[in-house]
């Protein structure tokens, strides 16, 4: 008799050791099974998808990069395999991918018509449909409808004019509730509460025809008031977006708070729907803004009529994907213009030169000041806020790549089924074959760009691109214009930090729906004569 006769070996021992043999012949078959879906493109293998849960949520590390991958890598990832477009292959969870930083590769995949392979992914869809299908959540062919009903309220002028007086009145209430005109010298220690602030009223005033008060009261006791409730519902939407609603429904104070902040949305939409379509039928005049415009729309032309559901879902596609956008933007702009004065000066001259100093910017200033809108851009580019567009091949399809190596030409790769394809605009956005020296804020490269070259593809491209574009640009040098033609800023800087050191701390991105930066901490000294 031999020792390991001796030896007795438990059954479940057994059952371990063949299940963990199954487990790991089914992973390298996942593993091969993903590569051949993007055809053995090169890339990174992880063991998690990198956009999706857990993958996503995990810190960056050697084993998983997650969301922080397209920023932490932005100088290196394509360098690294010599390559524009590469492949992700996650071998325990999530769909293979393919990244692009290639707006050649974007178009495909994002730019597509009616024909398209590539559809938004069912999480895409569940986070951005909560109130209702809408331009954003949809595709073919329910998008082209959403598109075509909410596309006249962005290509009216009449729309811009009331966007840019509406902002201008908000931004005086702001200076007027926050005590700056009374102010010579003001320390802003979070400048995105100001800014969110700002962008919120902006979209609201013209979405929803709600006129915050900037500084409205709370409600008392339990009670919440509309304007508290959106502002909490914005605040928060990513309460309301991912997490379960059993969650939501337990017995926490602040929970309560947030379903009761929903309540008041809901009955106050709701109500707004019926009483508009009555008084749309009724034959008075509509209201102009955005919302009205959709009951308006739909009951006019019955092929492209939207449910309540839908329209009270379009209206909050562009809470959702136009407000926190602008108000990330608007902040690293004043980051920026505290870090270079120079850049700051020649904005100011550009303000004088146009508007001067006795009267305020009028919408006809629009395309004069295109300087402004040049920093805007260079903004939106070295951090875009819409980081990531997310897609899904619903069938075997094929996509043109350029060569690796940034070799002239280009080869055809096929794509299976399921293969999800990340247009990573970072990447896009500092791709040095777009832009000449990409890591450098240059707003000055923009000088001269038509508003719709296809050069500013943080906004997307194709028909998809984003319906707030001009939205997003007249809100933005309505904003800054009034900015910039009152105050200088200055970085509030730490005890013995440079410039460059407050750059380095602030700058740094956060990533959630979309990219901003830190808590940005600023000095505002007043350029204009303070009216006694
Ligand atoms: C800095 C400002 C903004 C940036 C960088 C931005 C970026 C983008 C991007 C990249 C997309 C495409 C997303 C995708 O296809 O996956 C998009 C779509 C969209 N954006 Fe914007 N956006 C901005 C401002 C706005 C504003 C102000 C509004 C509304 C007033 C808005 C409304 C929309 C809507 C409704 C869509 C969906 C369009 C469709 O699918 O047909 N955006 N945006």
């Amino acid at each position: 008799m031999t020792f390991y006769d001796n030896i007795v070996v438990a059954p479940w021992l057994y059952l371990a050791v063949a299940l963990g043999l199954v487990f790991i012949v089914s992973r390298v078959l996942k593993l091969v099974n993903g590569l051949k879906a993007v055809s053995w493109l090169p890339g990174f293998r992880l063991p998690l998808d990198q956009l999706g849960p857990p993958g996503a949520l995990i810190p960056y590390c050697w084993w998983n990069r997650g969301m922080y991958l397209t920023w932490n890598e932005r100088f290196t990832f394509y360098q690294g395999w010599n390559s524009e477009t590469v492949s992700s292959v996650p071998f325990l969870i999530g769909p293979p991918a393919i990244y692009t930083s290639s707006v050649e590769v974007a178009r495909q995949i994002v730019g597509g018509g009616p024909k398209s392979a590539w559809i938004k992914t069912l999480g895409t869809t569940r986070v951005t449909s909560v109130w209702g299908d809408n331009v954003l959540s949809t595709n073919n062919p329910e998008w082209r409808k959403h598109r075509r009903i909410l596309g006249p309220a962005f290509t009216q002028t009449s729309t811009y004019v009331r966007l840019w007086s509406n902002a201008q009145r908000i931004y005086h209430e702001m200076t007027a509730f926050e005590g700056w005109d009374t102010q010579d010298e003001i320390e802003i220690p979070v400048m995105q509460k100001l800014t969110f602030r700002f962008a919120l009223n902006v979209i609201l005033s013209l979405g929803f025809g709600v006129d915050l008060p900037w500084d409205s009261p709370p409600g008392q006791g339990d009670e919440v008031t509309l304007q508290e409730a959106l502002r909490l519902y914005s605040d928060n939407v990513m309460f309301f977006v991912l997490v379960p609603k059993w969650i939501q429904r337990l017995p926490f104070p602040w929970f309560k708070k947030m379903a009761v902040s929903h309540r008041v949305i809901s009955d106050y939409m709701h109500g707004q729907v019926t009483e508009r379509r009555a008084e749309i039928n009724g034959g008075a005049e509509s209201k102009s803004d955005v919302f009205s415009m959709l009951i308006q729309a739909s009951e006019e032309d019955g092929k492209l009529s939207l449910t309540d559901s839908e329209v009270i879902g379009n209206v909050f596609s562009l809470l959702f994907a136009g407000h926190e956008t602008t108000a990330q933007t608007f902040t690293i702009a004043i980051g920026y213009l505290g870090i270079y004065p120079d850049v700051q000066q020649e904005m100011y001259d550009e303000i004088l030169q146009v508007v001067g100093k006795d009267r305020d910017p009028v919408y006809e200033d629009f395309g004069s000041l295109q300087k402004i809108l040049a920093l805007f851009y260079e903004c939106v580019r070295l951090y875009p806020s819409g980081y990531i567009m997310l897609r899904e091949a619903t069938e075997d399809t094929v996509l043109t790549i350029p060569n690796d190596g940034w070799a002239p030409g280009t080869r055809t790769i096929a794509i299976e089924k399921g293969t999800h394809g990340i247009v990573d605009v970072i990447g896009m956005q500092l791709n040095p074959r777009y832009f000449d020296n990409p890591s450098k804020f240059d707003p000055s490269r923009w000088y001269g760009v038509s508003s719709d070259s296809e050069t500013i593809s943080a906004w997307s491209i194709g028909p998809r691109t984003c319906i707030g574009r001009k939205f997003a640009f007249v809100e933005a040098v309505c904003f800054l214009t009034l900015f910039i033609r009152d105050w200088h800023v200055e970085p509030i800087l730490r005890k013995g930090e440079s410039t460059e050191e407050w750059r380095e701390r602030v700058m740094v991105p956060k990533l959630m729906l979309s990219l901003g930066v830190q808590d940005v901490p600023v000095k505002l000294t007043r350029r204009t004569y303070r009216k006694p």
